[in-house]
């Protein structure tokens, strides 16, 4: 790789295109080439500005993402490796899925990828909670799991941002709500789960931050697991990771969305009551910063070499 690495993010003036880049301006080895305004929906301007870049990161609608992957891809030998922050290709068989704490070895085959895509926010926090425990085999993996979680509205893009910003917006709202959230694949897939969670969004009139929830029964688990077996094996999967950190809890906790706003760390909880055998895994992050952002830059830094694998 060059001493300084050319990057293009194609939805640059986008919630997380603008989010990617005022962290990549805060970065040095790295130097951001972009398209002005009229010609940044331009398919030849776009394809042009590839040819000169090592890396694309895509922050469009999945469907302008396929497109400006097979603008970069029909370049041949030039064609610039790519990060593409949308659903269209996560669960993909020759795409790379972008969430370094995931297994031991995810940081590395993401440094070497082509192509890697970008996790969705609540899969982020759904994964998190989950894989560790499935390949711990303290939930089977066809439990019937059910996700809950709230997000701000900024997750929702430019159309959702101005509706809250400007209409007020509804203060609470569920979505996803025929069970076929865009999400559910990967959250599935990178779970480990072979039975298809039942997952129900939310979204709140207040900008960032997101909360997953996964509520369980002890003593429908396999050995009936205690709630410290679980935090457990969620302290074993992510000792050392910069960014998740397993956090103790107390019943009488109140757990907010947004205190790890404008943050890149995600921070993982449970919660139970031994004598009830019930207990509740809970994700926190900013749905722009581990949800979005920032995970983008880290698997940026990642792939252009400038954090070790
Ligand atoms: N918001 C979030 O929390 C997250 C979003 N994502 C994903 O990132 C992607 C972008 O989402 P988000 O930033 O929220 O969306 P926004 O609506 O905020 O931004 C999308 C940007 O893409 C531009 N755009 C649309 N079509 C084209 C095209 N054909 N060519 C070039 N540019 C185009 C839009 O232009 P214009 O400004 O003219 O509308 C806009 O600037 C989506 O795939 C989303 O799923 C991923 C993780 C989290
Ligand atoms: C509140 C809200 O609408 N959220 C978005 C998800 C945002 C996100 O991070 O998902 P992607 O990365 O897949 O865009 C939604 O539910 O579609």
């Amino acid at each position: 790789m060059a001493a300084t690495a050319r990057v293009f993010i194609d939805g640059e003036a986008g919630t997380t295109g603008l989010g990617i880049r005022e962290r990549l301006l805060k970065q040095p080895g790295i130097a951001l080439k972009s398209l002005s305004g009229e010609k940044r929906k331009d398919p030849a301007a776009r394809r042009e500005i590839m040819g000169e870049v090592d890396l694309v990161v895509l922050c469009l609608p999945d469907a302008a993402a396929k497109e400006s992957v097979a603008l970069a891809d029909g370049l041949g030998n030039a064609a610039p490796r790519i990060l593409d922050a949308s659903t269209a290709y996560r669960v993909a068989p020759d795409w790379v899925y972008g969430f370094a704490e995931m297994d031991r070895g995810q940081a590395k085959r993401i440094a070497e990828a082509k192509h890697v895509s970008n996790p969705g926010c609540y899969p982020t926090g759904g994964i998190a909670l989950l894989r560790p425990l499935v390949e711990a085999g303290l939930v089977p993996a066809d439990y019937p799991i059910t996700v809950n979680a709230v997000s701000g509205y900024s997750g929702g893009g430019k159309a959702m941002i101005e509706a809250h910003e400007q209409s007020g917006g509804p203060s609470f709202e569920l979505y996803g709500l025929g069970f076929e959230h865009k999400h559910v694949p990967e959250l599935q897939q990178y779970s480990k789960l072979s039975r298809r969670p039942i997952f129900i969004p939310s979204v709140g009139h207040f900008r960032q931050g997101m909360l997953v929830s996964v509520p369980l029964h002890l003593d429908t688990l396999p050995g009936k697991p205690k709630a410290a077996d679980l935090e457990a094996a969620l302290e074993r999967h992510f000792e050392g990771a910069e960014l998740v950190k397993v956090v103790k809890t107390a019943p009488t906790d109140r757990l907010e969305a947004e205190p790890l706003n404008d943050t890149d760390q995600m921070e993982l909880r449970v919660y139970s009551n031994a004598a009830l055998n019930q207990a509740l895994l809970v994700a926190r992050l900013d749905n722009l910063g581990k949800g979005a952002s920032g995970a983008a830059v880290q698997n940026i830094r990642l792939m252009l070499g400038l954090d070790k694998a």
